[in-house]
């Protein structure tokens, strides 16, 4: 494996977390690469940890005080190629700038209460780009980026609320590109939307991966197995087996990876 280590762009070496106030943890001793470019897909039943993880990745469990992490999660600094132990960030605008980094997706789609530009200008607001014809040029590359361009060309300064559920998750997804994360995490990020718009996204990003890398989430098995280049199975907070999707779906190592994904149980 030696020779995939330029290629990761996150490395989570033994990894635990235990929620503020739980008696034990949630995850144990996890070890995963995500590597660069491509779609590594968390799958298992529900309540073995995906989100968890998911969520330990840019840290967003911190919104609330007390949970614990060992081991380590590192992030490639794209400027200098070294791998950052994410879990030593401790200022608030460590935390900022790594969620802007390593971006998120959630299962319903969150635009702000604002226009459809605004949603996406936001974040370059914040990054300091202040002149109108580059914000405007953004705004039009991350729409174009979300496959959203189309349809929203010619109403921008519409309330943002105002789109369709999977046209909000295409924003959410531009807004999050906007910023040009390294990363993208996506949690269920279909479950709430009809199959269309379902199709819609995952083609979407299967498109983004050369843009960013990609962890997503997923219940539907088939979602995992058409969209994603890497599959995690965990169960009861441990990671069982991570392989190439195809060796997971097809040839599974471990015969509780392969009972799953039977469908024998979860
Ligand atoms: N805020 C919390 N405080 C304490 N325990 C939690 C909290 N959130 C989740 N857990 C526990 O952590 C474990 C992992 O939950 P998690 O939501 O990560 O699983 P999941 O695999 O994503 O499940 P699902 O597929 O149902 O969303 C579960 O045992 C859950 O009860």
């Amino acid at each position: 494996m030696e020779n995939f280590n330029n290629m990761k762009v996150m490395d989570i070496k033994n990894f635990s977390f235990t929620y503020a106030g739980a008696s034990k943890p949630s995850l144990k001793n996890i070890n995963l690469p995500i590597y660069e470019g491509k779609v590594t897909a968390l799958i298992g039943p529900s309540g073995c940890g995906k989100s968890t993880l998911l969520r330990s990745l840019n840290r967003i469990h911190d919104l609330y005080p007390g949970n614990k992490y060992e081991g380590e999660i590192l992030l490639k600094n794209f400027q200098t190629s070294e791998m950052e132990n994410i879990l030593e960030f401790k200022k608030e605008n460590e935390l900022i700038n790594l969620r802007q980094r390593v971006g998120m997706i959630f299962q319903k789609p969150t635009p702000f209460p604002m226009s459809i530009y605004d949603n996406i200008a936001y974040g370059l607001r914040l990054k300091g780009i202040k002149s109108k014809s580059e914000l405007d040029a953004r705004v039009e590359d991350a729409l174009k980026g979300g496959a959203l361009w189309n349809e929203v060309k010619d109403r921008l300064n519409d309330d943002a609320r105002g789109l369709s559920g999977g046209q909000q998750q295409r924003l959410c997804i531009a807004r999050a590109i906007a910023v040009e994360p390294e990363v993208l995490l996506m949690d269920e990020p279909t479950s709430a939307l009809d199959p269309i718009s379902t199709l819609a996204i995952e083609e979407l990003v299967t498109q983004l991966k050369d843009k960013v890398t990609i962890a997503i989430v997923t219940h539907n098995m088939q979602q995992a197995s058409r969209i994603s280049d890497y599959t995690a199975y965990m169960y009861l907070g441990e990671l069982i087996e991570f392989g190439e999707t195809t060796q997971i779906f097809l040839n599974p190592k471990e015969k509780h990876t392969a009972d799953y994904i039977a469908g024998k149980f979860g």
